[in-house]
């Protein structure tokens, strides 16, 4: 199999997939690679004027909100490099699925955590609004159960629960895709 020069990293809303990519920006050396966040690029191109992605939703609706994502992840597939993209939560199949299907050079990695680590941290004071939270704990979980249907299928994946090391989880990923 040709080596991935991309990776996806999916997994379900406060399982850290933001913040595991903070720690590869920040102990990546190597300038070739982009590390970029789905959501943000999504608040950059669409919510002009907005200071969080939960405000794009509230203005567009989710029907528009899961558009942006395909655009915005099909466009940034396309882009030449070497890179690794953070998605949303629910940036699911039928399109993740047929991505790591389909595409050799894509690799897809799923950051697991369990449920009450994920509803916990999506409540802690520093962590940004998630719209999805309002629709409350056994819907979410309902939902959670839901896309680990999809989530399974990922043959990668990286277990980040209650007091794991993310920075260590970041290293040991970053010494086998670089
Ligand atoms: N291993 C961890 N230890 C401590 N806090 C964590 C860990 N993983 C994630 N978090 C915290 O959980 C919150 C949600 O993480 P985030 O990266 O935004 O998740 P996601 O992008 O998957 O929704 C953040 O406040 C983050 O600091
Ligand atoms: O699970 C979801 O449907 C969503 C997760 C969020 O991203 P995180 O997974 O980074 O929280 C964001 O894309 C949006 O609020 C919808
Ligand atoms: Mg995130």
């Amino acid at each position: 199999m040709a080596k991935c020069e991309k990776f996806l990293m999916a997994g379900f809303s406060g399982a850290g997939k933001t913040s595991f990519l903070r720690e590869l920006e920040f102990m990546a050396p190597d300038l070739s690679w982009e590390f970029a966040d789905l959501d943000q690029l999504i608040l950059k191109s669409r919510g002009k004027g907005l200071k969080e992605l939960a405000q794009v939703i509230e203005r567009d609706g989710w029907d528009k909100f899961r558009l942006y994502e395909r655009q915005e992840l099909e466009g940034w597939l396309k882009e030449e490099g070497k890179g690794v993209l953070a998605l949303g939560g629910g940036t699911l199949s039928p399109l993740l699925y047929d991505l790591y299907k389909t595409s050799r050079k894509v690799g897809i990695v799923y950051l697991h955590a369990p449920f009450e680590d994920c509803w916990e941290r999506l409540h802690l004071e520093k962590a940004e609004p998630r719209p999805l939270v309002k629709r409350g704990k056994s819907e979410l979980h309902r939902i959670y159960e839901e896309r680990q249907q999809v989530f399974s299928q990922i043959p990668w994946r990286i277990e980040n629960p209650k007091g794991a090391d993310l920075t260590g989880l970041a290293k040991a990923f970053w010494e086998r895709v670089s």
